[in-house]
């Protein structure tokens, strides 16, 4: 099987109008995606997408657009290729995509083409998926240790990570993988929710998610802060009443601090005793996070951090630094699942559990093969690591992730009494087929919901804007600039 083509689109979702997936920094984010199809010279086809939230995704008229543009300039890497010799050394295919001679001076592996790099290589593994018929869980749990290695491009893990060390960890995790699978299905891969405390919502509806979300099994919280101390021990004495002593607590700072500021403020909330502080300071900050987590040792708070660590190298230096507690992978962040199995490992190594980050759109549906999969392969633990739940936008999903008691229920194809229920999810890949309607509706700028939000003026219709360059500085216009405006705007 042959890739013909691929296909990227700006999908987005105005969750700023009720400040849904707000915090710190990112005070009104819109969850969007760009979306990747992967069309091959037979019927099966491969969705992936990258996560971001808003502006960055488009193609404007003049803006030849940062992160969809990005995936384009990759295309030439995965088109045409043969399928089965991809996925036969899929380790030198992601090392190919993130090492283009030229377009890793935009890099390299970080940043926008990092984010294009990770929808690509999610898209073929949907696509490896459903031509085997399996979640990708299953996928990959039904890899051999080999398989999988083979996968990983280990490029400046020596020092960390080893082939061989790798494979001594897959292979000493076999026995008892048929166990594991058991008791995952039975049990579900355990959660806690984002979805009751984001910083833009007020004491009351904090309140109410949190009881709302209580009644439906779930034991584990995290809460935004980091505006206002006072305004946080607020809010974490709120949450602490509802929840009482024993349900646990997460707090998210979304990198507002200085360093000492950080070790200073989340001192003053050690009394809600937070299991985490997450993101306290710059992600890029290596030293600073190991500072704070040092001085944080005594109070029992572990420093979380990865939803914006750019590749397996600050892994890297955040296991060995001491600088991370709890390791955030992100299902787009990083390139991909290749180099999240290299990130697992190291955590393995390390002794740091894996909690894996889905604060947006997709990332739940994607994050809940790699919790499993962590967990069948190569951790074999269920009592620190936890995946996040953020309960936003499922609905666009063909195949969305599903939560009871607290916990992920495992995707699966073969489980009849599921697709009798719920043909939804009777699907392979990586849960990431978006509904062929949503696409359609929220395609930015021109899907109906968008045009319907500019008429309300909801939002700025782009197409009205002036782009800024043209206005700050009209002298720039070169005839050839002129010649490519009257093309963008005929
Ligand atoms: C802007 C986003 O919603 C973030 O706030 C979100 O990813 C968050 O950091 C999280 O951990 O879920
Ligand atoms: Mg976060």
């Amino acid at each position: 099987m042959r890739i013909r083509g691929i296909s990227v689109r700006d999908i987005r979702f105005p969750t700023s109008l009720r400040l849904d997936g707000s915090d710190a920094q990112h005070v009104d984010p819109d969850y969007s995606c760009a979306y990747v199809v992967l069309f091959t010279d037979s019927e099966a086809k491969g969705f992936g997408l990258s996560f971001t939230i808003g502006r960055g995704t488009e193609i404007g008229k003049l803006f030849i657009a940062p992160l969809v543009q990005a995936i384009r300039s990759l295309a030439h890497l995965v088109v045409g290729q043969d399928f089965e010799a991809i996925v036969k050394d899929f380790g030198a295919f992601s090392r190919r995509l993130t090492n283009d001679s030229q377009l890793r001076w935009l890099g390299p592996e970080k940043g926008v083409l990092h984010l294009a790099a990770s929808a690509v290589v999610n898209a073929v593994w949907d696509l490896w998926g459903r031509t085997q018929n399996k979640p990708i869980w299953k996928l990959l749990t039904d890899l051999t240790p080999e398989e999988l290695v083979s996968c990983v491009d280990f490029t400046y893990l020596e020092d960390a990570l080893t082939k061989e060390e790798a494979l001594e960890i897959l292979r000493s995790m076999v026995p008892g993988k048929d166990k594991r699978e058991e008791e995952i299905r039975s049990s579900g891969y355990p959660c806690y929710t984002t979805s009751s405390g984001w910083i833009g919502y007020d004491e009351d509806k904090i309140r109410n998610n949190l009881l709302i979300s209580m009644q439906a099994g779930f034991s584990k919280f995290k809460i935004k802060v980091g505006q206002d101390l006072e305004k946080d021990k607020k809010r974490l004495r709120l949450v602490r009443s509802i929840i009482g002593d024993n349900r646990q607590l997460m707090i998210d700072a979304n990198q507002v601090w200085e360093v000492d500021q950080a070790i200073n403020w989340v001192k003053e909330l050690a009394e809600f005793k937070p299991v985490w502080i997450e993101e306290p300071t710059s992600p890029d900050d290596i030293l600073g996070h190991a500072k704070v987590a040092q001085a944080l040792k005594d109070t029992g708070i572990g420093v979380a951090t990865g939803e914006h660590c750019h590749n397996r190298v600050m892994f890297k230096q955040l296991f060995k630094s001491g600088g991370m507690q709890y390791c955030q992978i992100d299902a787009c962040r990083v390139g991909g699942i290749n180099e999240n199995i290299a990130v697992m490992l190291m955590a393995k190594k390390f002794g740091v559990p894996v909690c894996p980050h889905a604060g947006g759109i997709g990332l739940c549906e994607m994050i809940q093969h790699l919790a499993i999969f962590n967990f069948i392969c190569i951790s074999g633990d269920l009592k620190h690591s936890v995946a996040e739940y953020a309960d936003h936008l499922h609905e666009h999903f063909i195949q969305p992730a599903r939560i009871k008691h607290g916990c992920y229920i495992v995707p699966d194809v073969s489980d009849m009494m599921r697709i009798l229920n719920n043909l939804r999810n009777f699907a392979p890949g990586y849960s990431v087929e978006m509904i062929g309607s949503s696409l359609i509706n929220y395609e930015y700028p021109l899907g109906p919901k968008w045009r319907e939000m500019f008429d309300k003026k909801l939002y700025e219709d782009p197409s009205k804007q002036v782009p800024p360059y043209v206005e700050h500085r009209p002298e720039t216009r070169s005839s050839h600039f002129q010649r490519f405006h009257s093309i963008q705007t005929s």
